[in-house]
């Protein structure tokens, strides 16, 4: 089964700052049989290359508003720049990665977000296809995954990376979900001194967004963890990836960064 699988969504705000100590801990987890399966985000690097070719970009309630023509360098940065570096990274650490978008093989299934209306070609996951996920991990490869999605009449989707993580996670029928991003965690002041909340629950991340405590882009993170706490994932765990043997630690059950669990 997939429970020495674990899902890892990496955000576009941490990948290029990850240190190469990062990557070989991603070998020697692929060694030992714990195997990463990679969500990866770029949206940082999508908006810088959005203003060099002069497209407006626009976000709405954390979603990038998106038609064809953004649609486009979406891809061409999600699936080709970004995925392709972390693959590089990865294979230079001495592990096995292949990169995948959600279009090959018809990984990411999608359909148009509810409010489609207002952010245009934003996708929801419908199915992920968990066989070719597990097809790569007994070919020995780590599997890297871009979230841009595809429905049956062949239309592409842009999927936020914390939303396509959480899919993949809830899908593939893993325990654990690290969510790797630029913060230590899930934060509160308390007494006017900034503290990582060593663990939150559901009840405790609403009251944190109508607070106006989690925002901005902590809010798809949470909203994804959520969803996937519902069912069989045990936990969610955001963490900085710039903390040195992060991944062990979280994976060891040592407390770092923020734990999301049911209750
Ligand atoms: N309560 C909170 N604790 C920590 N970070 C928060 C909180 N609320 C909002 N944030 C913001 O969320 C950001 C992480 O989201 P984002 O920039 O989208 O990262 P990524 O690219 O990794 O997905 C943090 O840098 C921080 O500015
Ligand atoms: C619909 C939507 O907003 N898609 C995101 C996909 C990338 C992403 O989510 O990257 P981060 O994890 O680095 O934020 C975008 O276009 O920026």
């Amino acid at each position: 089964m997939a429970n020495n699988w674990f899902v890892m969504k990496c955000g576009g705000s941490t990948l290029a700052a990850l240190p190469e100590p990062f990557f070989a801990e991603l070998r020697q987890l692929q060694e030992s049989g714990t195997i990463p399966v990679i969500v990866h985000g770029g949206g940082p690097a999508i908006s810088s290359t959005l203003e060099k070719l002069g497209i407006e970009t626009e976000f709405v309630n954390g979603l990038r508003k998106t038609n064809e023509a953004v649609l486009d360098v979406v891809e061409m940065v999600l699936s080709g720049q970004i995925n392709k570096e972390i693959v590089r990274k990865v294979q230079q650490a001495g592990a096995k990665a292949v990169g995948l978008s959600g279009v090959d093989g018809l990984l990411i299934e999608a359909e148009p977000v509810p409010n489609a209306h207002e952010v245009g070609l934003v996708g929801n996951v419908t199915n992920v296809n968990a066989g070719l996920v597990r097809g790569l991990i007994d070919l020995g490869y780590m599997p890297v995954i871009a979230p841009v999605g595809i429905d049956a009449r062949g239309q592409r989707y842009n999927i936020n990376a914390d939303t396509a993580a959480g899919a993949v996670a809830s899908r593939l029928g893993v325990e654990r979900m690290i969510v790797v991003t630029d913060v230590p965690g899930i934060m509160r002041t308390v007494d006017g001194e900034k503290r990582v909340l060593p663990q939150v629950t559901v009840s405790e991340i609403d009251e944190m967004i109508a607070s106006g405590e989690i925002y901005g882009g902590m809010i798809p993170k949470v909203k994804a963890a959520v969803q996937c706490i519902t069912g069989d994932v045990r936990e969610v765990v955001i963490v900085d990836g710039a903390r040195p043997g992060v991944l062990t630690a979280v994976l060891g059950g040592e407390p770092v960064g923020t734990r999301i669990v049911k209750a």
